[in-house]
């Protein structure tokens, strides 16, 4: 079953086009990542997907609903949750209060101390919101994205500000999510982030999809050659190595690139052994996810610099949920 469905999508900010006809779709329970740098257009997606704003062209469901159709906006208030990167909530009211009274919002919520535990502000649950620190609101807000119990969620930069501990919690707490059933949107800039939760993965750049997949084939990624760094034995030289050709030594690393490198490995190591020495700081590699997130983008990232900037300027405006 798919969730959303985005075909065709295109927006303008006046003469500015800034989706070009984009699709993609999630599928029910899982977590879908949409990537992309600065300006890409990712918030915007979002918020024709959450109903916040209205497109110009193409079709858009969200879990069979046109979100731009105000005869759905309570259902949709329903069923999605959304936790946006800043959320407007009442500073006086205690962690318990915010969340009791958005629970009161829904048919069906979660039992309020239950969310409490879940994102981990047990301790604080007496603490006025003024008085939380930038991580804890963080997670007042996703607490505050999950009460109503939503099949669909939406994640735009959850973890940031985060310390490294928050971070490891906040992604249990996704995972678990999804498990339960949940099916989460969510954008990020950390590509580890990515890395530990996404499903499937959208690249965004200038408005178009550049690129998807899993987290372990985007980019090509798992096609991609095996980097093998050793250090040369003492006393042998490259001729000696069990391998077809020389390969290069820089630095005194051997510096190799097979696609496939178990065997390649395995007669290494062999003839290591029986010389009864050892692989130097012997490392294999594949890209990581940032590196074929970055190759995959390079080439959009200039001229973004300034658009950056102006999509910052923006958001503070766009952020007060108008339907525009
Ligand atoms: N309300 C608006 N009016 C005019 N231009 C806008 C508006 N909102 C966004 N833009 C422009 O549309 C482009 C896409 O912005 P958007 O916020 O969707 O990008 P993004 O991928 O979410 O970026 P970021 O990673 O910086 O959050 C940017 O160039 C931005 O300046």
């Amino acid at each position: 079953m798919t969730a959303v469905v985005v075909e065709g999508l295109r927006k303008a900010y006046g003469s500015r086009d800034v989706l070009l006809g984009i699709d993609f779709a999630v599928t029910e329970g899982e977590i879908f990542a949409l990537l992309g740098p600065n300006g890409a257009g990712k918030t915007t997606t979002l918020e024709i997907l959450e109903g916040f704003r209205g497109r110009d062209e193409g079709r858009v469901e969200v879990l069979g609903m046109d979100p731009w159709s105000s005869a759905v906006a309570h259902e949709l208030r329903e069923r999605v949750g959304i936790v946006l990167q800043d959320t407007a909530v009442e500073p006086y009211l205690s962690v318990r209060e915010t969340i009791a009274r958005d629970a009161g919002y829904y048919r069906a919520p979660r039992d309020v101390d239950g969310v409490i535990e879940l994102v981990g502000l047990r301790e604080k649950r007496r603490a006025k919101v003024k008085d939380l620190s930038g991580g804890q609101k963080r997670r007042l807000d996703l607490a505050l994205g999950v009460v109503g119990n939503p099949s669909l969620l939406f994640l735009d930069e959850p973890t940031t500000g985060f310390d490294p501990s928050a971070r490891r919690s906040a992604w249990e707490l996704v995972r678990d999510l999804r498990d339960s059933g949940t099916t989460i949107v969510l954008t990020t800039h950390y590509m580890d982030e990515v890395q530990a939760l996404a499903d499937s993965v959208t690249v965004i750049a200038d408005g178009r999809i550049v690129d998807s997949g899993t987290p372990a084939t985007l980019g090509g990624r798992d096609k991609a050659f095996a980097r093998i760094r050793f250090e040369l034995p003492p006393g042998t030289g490259v001729l000696d190595l069990p391998l077809p050709t020389a390969p290069p030594v820089v630095d005194g690393m051997v510096h190799l690139e097979v696609r496939e490198p178990t065997a390649v490995l395995h007669s290494l190591t062999g003839w290591a052994l029986e010389r009864g020495t050892t692989l130097g700081r012997l490392t294999v590699e594949r890209p990581s996810l940032e590196d074929v997130y970055l190759e995959i983008t390079r080439s959009f990232e200039t001229g973004e610099a300034a658009q950056s900037q102006q999509s910052a300027a923006v958001r503070g405006r766009r952020r007060k949920r108008s339907r525009t």
